[in-house]
């Protein structure tokens, strides 16, 4: 029998509107999508410390931490990205059901579990942004080693090298972060969240 059929949603007499209007700003998901190095959290936390200097309401979910507690029982099989993917989608909802706006920052490697995310929301509540870098730059960054473990065999199913990472096909926001500054990038998605009347 499916749980639906076995347990029932309890409603809160405070809805996210309440919430919202409280902040006095929206909520939403801003989804960092790119390769291992590519920027994701360096924008998520740089973007997180300039809302919090707005008086605005945000907190990042990181691969790197999620990983630590929450997905600790996960690797980087496809299966495990997925359900990976699938639980920050529902953490990420609940978030923003919380009045936040939530910056998450995944590899996020297959498009159809970005767009399971995006399923989750309304239009407007998520906003992806491709964290576009060429695989040699993150490469030739490789902040924590790992290209270099992986181009040696010691870490399997590396994205970017053995395994696969896809890009979105039509992301609210791409930042290109080989060519662009960290303050272009953060510029670009605070003017997205300005002219979308998110913030
Ligand atoms: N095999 C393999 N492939 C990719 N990345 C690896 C791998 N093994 C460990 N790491 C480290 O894990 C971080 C990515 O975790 P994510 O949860 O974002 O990955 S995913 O969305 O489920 O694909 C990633 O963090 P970032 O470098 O910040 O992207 C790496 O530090
Ligand atoms: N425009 C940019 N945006 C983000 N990071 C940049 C940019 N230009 C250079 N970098 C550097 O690239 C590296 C990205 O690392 P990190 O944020 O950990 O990436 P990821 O979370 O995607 O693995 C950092 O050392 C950062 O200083």
């Amino acid at each position: 029998m499916s749980n639906n059929k076995v347990i029932q949603w309890h409603f809160s007499k405070i809805t996210k509107t309440d919430r919202q209007r409280m902040n006095g700003h929206k909520s939403c998901v801003i989804w960092f999508t790119g390769l291992s190095g590519s920027g994701k959290s360096t924008l998520a936390t740089e973007l997180e410390a300039a809302l919090f200097n707005m008086g605005i309401r945000s907190y990042v979910l990181d691969g790197d931490n999620i990983r630590h507690g929450l997905n600790k029982n996960l690797g980087f099989s496809s299966e495990d990205r997925k359900e990976n993917i699938r639980r920050i989608g529902e953490v990420s909802k609940l978030f923003v059901d919380a009045g936040l706006i939530t910056l998450s920052a995944f590899i996020s490697p297959y498009r159809e579990d970005r767009e399971n995310v995006r399923a989750l929301f309304s239009t407007n509540e998520f906003v992806e942004v491709y964290v576009k870098c060429s695989i040699e730059e993150c490469e030739r960054r490789d902040p924590k080693g790992l290209y270099a473990k992986a181009r040696n065999g010691y870490i399997k199913e590396f994205t970017g090298i053995t395994a696969p990472y896809e890009e979105p096909v039509k992301p609210e926001i791409i930042v290109e972060t080989d060519t662009q500054s960290i303050e272009d990038c953060i510029q670009s998605i605070m003017n997205f969240l300005k002219n979308n009347e998110l913030i």
